[in-house]
């Protein structure tokens, strides 16, 4: 089982520099995702309460054509966005520290950890489907904020985790 993404650095100046933070592990039994040993810890560990499923596709996601729009216009959380994907696939992009985008691709039995605060989007790739499991530490958190968002304390936090290497966050 692997974890990586963790932390992406660019080389400027001289020097390895932290451009992002994301966490992806691949590896997920997908199809026995209840029996998963590493899906257990970590839920375990973070303290994911709650659970549902999302399922994007012209057939099954009810107004497809606003979601996906929504889904795609640039945007943060107050909280981690945790998905496991379950079947089908599609993009994350999220903005490195040049604020250029960097694409993430999420395939069957990956789990992509967004943290709050890192403006990020979402989209469908040829597939036109994605079925995902998503995960909240207490209720669920729907709300987007559509960048700008730079006065939220989430975004200063993330940004503050930024400065320092995300040293404190750097573990799952
Ligand atoms: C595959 S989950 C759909 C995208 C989503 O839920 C979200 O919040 C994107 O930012
Ligand atoms: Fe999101
Ligand atoms: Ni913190």
């Amino acid at each position: 089982q692997n974890v990586y993404l963790q932390i992406h650095c660019t080389y400027t100046n001289q020097r390895w520099e932290p451009a992002f933070f994301a966490v992806k592990f691949d590896e997920i039994d997908a199809d026995n995702y209840q029996n998963d040993k590493v899906l257990q810890d970590l839920r375990k560990k973070r303290n994911y309460t709650y659970e549902d499923e999302i399922a994007c596709s012209e057939e099954c996601l009810p107004d497809y054509a606003n979601k996906l729009k929504s889904f795609y216009t640039e945007h943060l959380h107050t909280d981690d966005e945790i998905r496991l994907v379950l079947d089908g696939s599609g993009y994350f992009d999220v903005r490195d520290d040049k604020d250029n985008w960097i694409r993430i691709a999420a395939t069957k039995g990956e789990l992509i950890i967004i943290p709050a605060g890192l403006y990020h989007r979402f989209t469908l790739d040829a597939n036109n489907y994605i079925k995902a499991k998503r995960y909240f530490v207490g209720g669920p958190v729907w709300l987007a904020y559509n960048r700008p968002a730079d006065d939220m304390d989430c975004r200063r936090e993330y940004l503050k985790h930024q400065s320092q290497g995300f040293a404190h966050l750097n573990k799952v």
